[in-house]
């Protein structure tokens, strides 16, 4: 499996590491996209990848899927492009999902180009038990709490303080960066109108903590996770870098774990 990605950050970088160095996945990461010339030299060197400034350049190359570990803004801009080139897509950003009417045109090109689409799990987990809640209606209600430190919030704060409080849509537009999980929690649930989030930032706390919420027909659930935040960039956790690692490593495995 030829492996791209999109993004030189911190993921893109634990990526190369655990797949082109540690073989921790099947293939190989062939091909790197992205804007800073200097960064892609260094990474093109250190992990023996080819490094492309230009996007149809890069989709060109044989690649079998694309990984986006970039941004909101970066995945509205590529992820069609990655599609109609007939490549399986892994996203990141999944902010960029935020436009429901975006995410039906990427599902139906998906759907005429033959590709499938993944959504990672991120920071979180309790996907499964949402997608199951609502196999058959009757998923009610849907909330996250995201508790993280000023640095992980990338803002300055003395005291423990809700920072923001409204719809998954609202908080993307507010923190696209820091609310990826609220939305693959909207996609997986309620929606992004109904899906509710909470933006706390806490100065005492050193871990990115979520706490799910959801109740309806099945019963009631509440999960939290306490991620460790990644030493590159604290705005993102381990978990998130794992899930996308996860989800190159059972792509094509014949047992299927969870809906
Ligand atoms: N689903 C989830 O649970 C999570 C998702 N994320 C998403 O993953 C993204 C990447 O995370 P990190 O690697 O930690 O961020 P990072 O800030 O370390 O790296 C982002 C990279 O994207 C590149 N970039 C920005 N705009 C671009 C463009 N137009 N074209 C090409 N490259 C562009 C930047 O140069 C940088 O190399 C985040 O921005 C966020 O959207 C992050 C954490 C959790
Ligand atoms: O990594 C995390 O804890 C969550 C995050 O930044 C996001 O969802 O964008």
């Amino acid at each position: 499996m030829n492996i791209g990605i999109i993004g030189t950050g911190n993921i893109a970088t634990y990526l190369l590491e655990q797949i082109n160095v540690n073989h921790l996945a099947k293939g190989k990461i062939t091909a790197v996209f992205g804007r800073n010339q200097e960064v892609g030299q260094r990474l093109s060197e250190q992990f023996q990848v080819d490094f492309h400034t230009d996007i149809q350049a890069f989709l060109e190359t044989p690649l079998d899927i694309v990984v986006e570990a970039a941004t909101v803004e970066a995945a509205g801009l590529y992820v069609k492009d990655v599609v109609t080139h007939q490549k399986d897509l892994v996203v990141s950003s999944i902010g960029v999902f935020k436009d429901v009417v975006f995410l039906d045109e990427v599902k139906a090109l998906a759907g005429s180009n033959r590709t499938h689409i993944f959504l990672p799990s991120g920071a979180i987990g309790g996907l499964d038990v949402l997608q199951s809640a609502k196999a058959a209606g009757g998923l009610e209600r849907v909330q996250i709490t995201t508790r993280k430190s000023p640095q992980s919030l990338g803002i300055e704060a003395d005291e423990e303080k809700v920072i923001f409080e409204g719809s998954a849509f609202e908080a993307v537009e507010n923190f696209p960066k820091n609310v990826n999980v609220a939305l693959v929690l909207a996609i997986a649930g309620i929606g992004v109108e109904k899906t509710k989030v909470r933006v706390i930032v806490d100065p005492a706390i050193e871990r990115n903590t979520h706490t799910i919420e959801a109740e309806g027909d099945f019963g009631r659930m509440q999960l939290q996770v306490e991620n460790k935040p990644m030493p590159n960039n604290p705005k993102t956790s381990l978990l998130a870098a794992l899930s996308i690692l996860a989800v190159l490593q059972n792509k094509d495995r014949a047992l299927r774990i969870g809906n």
